[in-house]
């Protein structure tokens, strides 16, 4: 685990931009197209505006796959669509539809995850493992959306699973943590003081997955890499 501490979140998100680039750059010389998972939320914004904007002609888009690490169980028109944030924040890079696996929310929950699933086993065939998966982190130490205190925390058997959120009564669809685990890199991004108690406690509290969801996250053979600002770095311990 790799701990990246930056002065605010520009200069994180210029890091994991020079770091997502150079990743693919590798993935495409050695197999011909890098595979990547999106994190949804506001974080990654400004993230995927940077990479549109500059860097479009660092590698040849054409041969980027993109996934999504959860879904709002939303159209893809709503406010709250990841797909929709994503897809207008890297518009720049007039990337085709075939190379953006967005998560069939026209279909009941279940059966949108069992979908999204078996769209990510045709892509990758036998073995699933994504050169990178972006996570973000939410304030109560969720990531995707493997929330505190849900069934998908214990699922080894689905690598994609709809969750249905009791307080806010909506569902998600999201990768588990065994399809995540198997990532040959995870970035987080994480910024601000309000991550601050949530980071100190999956770094360095016990280990508690039902309340700290994200200390789920070690892939089985890959590097996870926290690109995180010092307000949210502001309560770990050394
Ligand atoms: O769909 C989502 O919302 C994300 O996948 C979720 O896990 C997000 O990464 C965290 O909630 C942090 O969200 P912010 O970046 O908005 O703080």
């Amino acid at each position: 685990m790799k701990l990246n501490i930056y002065k605010d979140s520009d200069a994180a998100i210029q890091s994991i931009a020079t770091y997502l680039v150079d990743l693919a750059k590798k993935s495409i010389a050695e197999k011909g197209r890098f595979d990547i998972s999106l994190s949804g939320g506001s974080s990654p914004k400004k993230l995927y505006e940077l990479l549109a904007k500059n860097f479009a002609s660092d590698i040849d888009w054409t041969k980027v796959f993109f996934f999504f690490g959860d879904e709002r169980y939303v159209a893809h028109d709503h406010p709250d669509s990841n797909y929709l944030m994503a897809t207008t924040a890297m518009a720049p890079l007039n990337l085709g539809e075939a190379q953006i696996f967005k998560v069939d929310t026209s279909l009941d929950p279940e059966s949108a995850a069992l979908d999204y699933e078996k769209c990510i086993k045709k892509h990758f065939g036998e073995n699933v493992a994504f050169d990178l998966i972006l996570l973000g982190l939410g304030d109560d130490a969720h990531t995707a959306s493997l929330f505190p205190g849900t069934d998908i925390l214990f699922n080894d058997e689905n690598l994609v699973k709809d969750v249905y959120l009791k307080d806010k009564e909506v569902y998600r669809i999201s990768m588990t943590a065994p399809l995540i685990n198997q990532a040959k890199n995870v970035a987080f991004l994480t910024f601000g003081e309000g991550k601050a108690n949530a980071l100190q406690a999956i770094l360095e509290a016990e280990k508690d997955i039902t309340k700290y969801p994200a200390q789920l996250i070690k892939p089985l053979n890959g590097e996870v890499q926290w690109f995180i600002d010092e307000a949210a770095a502001s309560k770990l311990s050394n």
